[in-house]
């Protein structure tokens, strides 16, 4: 992986950076020397009080960009826990630069970091975050529900 590189989606409709979903962020992520940005403007769809993005959608892009921070140390890892610090309100339609890297990691514990800014350089959002490795079947049972819908 490079840097400055774009990173693929988790899946083509994640929440997070799938094309596919409509009611998803969009999330277009690259890698950085430290770990992964992405510059997100938060839409009408995100909107919580007027004009501000909902505090869940702003704690959904952290989360995602944590599972780009992943590819940085090649492994597969689920988010066990999540803390979001609001410092300003994120404003609608206004670019933020969210960033994120692997900040430790004990045994299968993986301690991530991120933080987002907005244009003018002030800080909006900081996180915290515990994944826990598991191996690739931890996402079969939910592979197999998805291709076996008719619905
Ligand atoms: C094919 C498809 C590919 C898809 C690719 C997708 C890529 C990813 C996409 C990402 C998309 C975005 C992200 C998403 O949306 S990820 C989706 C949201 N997250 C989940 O669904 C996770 C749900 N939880 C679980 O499945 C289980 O709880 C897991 C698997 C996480 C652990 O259950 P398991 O029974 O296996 O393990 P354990 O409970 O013994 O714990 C293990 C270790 O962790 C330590 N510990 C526990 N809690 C904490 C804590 N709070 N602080 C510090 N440490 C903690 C614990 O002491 C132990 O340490 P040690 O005793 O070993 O030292």
């Amino acid at each position: 992986m490079e840097i400055g590189q774009r990173l693929p989606p988790h899946s083509p409709d994640c929440a997070g950076c799938g094309p596919g979903n409509p009611a998803g962020l969009g999330l277009e992520v690259v890698r950085t020397a430290a770990g992964v940005e992405a510059v997100h403007r938060f839409s009408d769809a995100q909107v919580g009080a007027p004009g501000i993005a909902h505090g869940g959608a702003v704690a959904l892009a952290f989360d995602d960009l944590f599972g780009f921070a992943l590819y940085t140390v090649g492994s597969l890892a689920v988010t066990r826990s999540l803390t979001i610090e609001y410092h300003a309100p994120f404003w609608l339609h206004r670019p933020y630069t969210f960033s994120a890297h692997v900040a430790q990691r004990e045994g299968r514990r993986l301690l991530l970091r991120a933080d987002a800014w907005d244009d003018a350089g002030q800080k909006a959002g900081s996180a915290a975050a515990t994944f826990v490795v598991v191996s690739l079947g931890h996402f079969a049972a939910g592979a197999e529900q998805v291709m076996g819908r008719d619905d």
